[in-house]
């Protein structure tokens, strides 16, 4: 028996008055997928950003591998982010250097863990630039002569080289066009099967959840209203925002 990788109880945000999210609460177990969705301002975004400690609760707990992440010194949390977690940006200048090569956008997370071999931080680049279709010739380019799609692709190799545990994904396939985010949903769905890699993926778009989450929960002004196995809360809604969302997909 596995114990969840990521637990999560009565987690709160407030901005002032606002309720950013509310009363969230859930475990993740090792390899598995869970997308949250909801619509924009429903909370999602805010809960993520709770979740990898990039803000700080109001109330509630986050523990990861059984440890209080809300407890953790900075430096730990910061050990983590760049090793064992992943963050997963909507735009991928956020999660890039935009001022430094394809190459090294890779390569610096790999040294960040403490490799230090010129020759193995090049070739392992390379793989990785190949293991998200960019062509071997592009790694002394800079992202800023990428497409969006490339630009995303590799924000993936600079976050999946260091062979993370967890995998936070902020809106991954927003902003790019439809069947450009196919392709990258194909190559995310290849990469989260072969690494085994325990994934909390926030989305409004219902097409990325079924094709990527074992398991959904639904926002709703910072609650959840319902959760379940994926295929079940979107073939048989039980709430009514659940239903509306779905029905609004299907008219389409
Ligand atoms: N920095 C902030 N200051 C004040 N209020 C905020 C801030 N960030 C978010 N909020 C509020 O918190 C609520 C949840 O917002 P959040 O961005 O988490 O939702 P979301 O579902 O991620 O939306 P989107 O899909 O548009 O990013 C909203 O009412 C929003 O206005």
């Amino acid at each position: 028996m596995s114990a969840p990788i990521l637990s999560v109880r009565g987690v709160e945000r407030r901005y002032g008055a606002r309720i950013g999210c509310t009363g969230v609460g859930f475990d993740l177990w090792p390899g598995e997928v869970l997308g949250i969705v909801g619509e924009s301002g429903s909370g999602k975004s805010t809960l993520l950003s709770c979740l990898a400690g990039l803000q700080r609760p109001d109330a509630g707990s986050v523990t990861y591998d059984g440890r209080d992440v809300l407890a953790l010194p900075e430096t730990e949390r910061r050990r983590l982010a760049r090793t064992e977690w992943a963050y997963v940006h909507q735009h991928a200048r956020d999660g890039l250097r935009m001022g430094v090569s394809a190459g090294a956008n890779v390569g610096e997370r790999l040294m960040a863990t403490g490799a230090g071999h010129y020759g193995d931080i090049r070739a392992a680049a390379t793989d990785w630039l190949g293991r998200v279709e960019i062509a071997a010739d592009r790694i002394d380019d800079r992202p800023t002569a990428f497409s969006g799609g490339m630009q995303q692709r590799l924000q993936i190799a600079r976050n999946l080289v260091t062979g993370p545990r967890l995998v936070f994904m902020d809106e991954p396939t927003g902003g790019l066009d439809v069947s450009v985010q196919a392709r990258l949903l194909d190559l995310l769905r290849g990469l989260v099967r072969d690494m085994g890699l325990s994934v909390v993926i926030v989305t409004h778009d219902l097409a990325v959840v079924r094709l990527l989450a074992d398991r959904l929960m639904v926002m709703k002004s910072g609650r959840v209203v319902e959760q379940g196995l994926t295929d079940q809360v979107l073939d048989d809604p039980q709430h009514a925002y659940t239903q509306l969302l779905v029905s609004s997909v299907l008219q389409v």
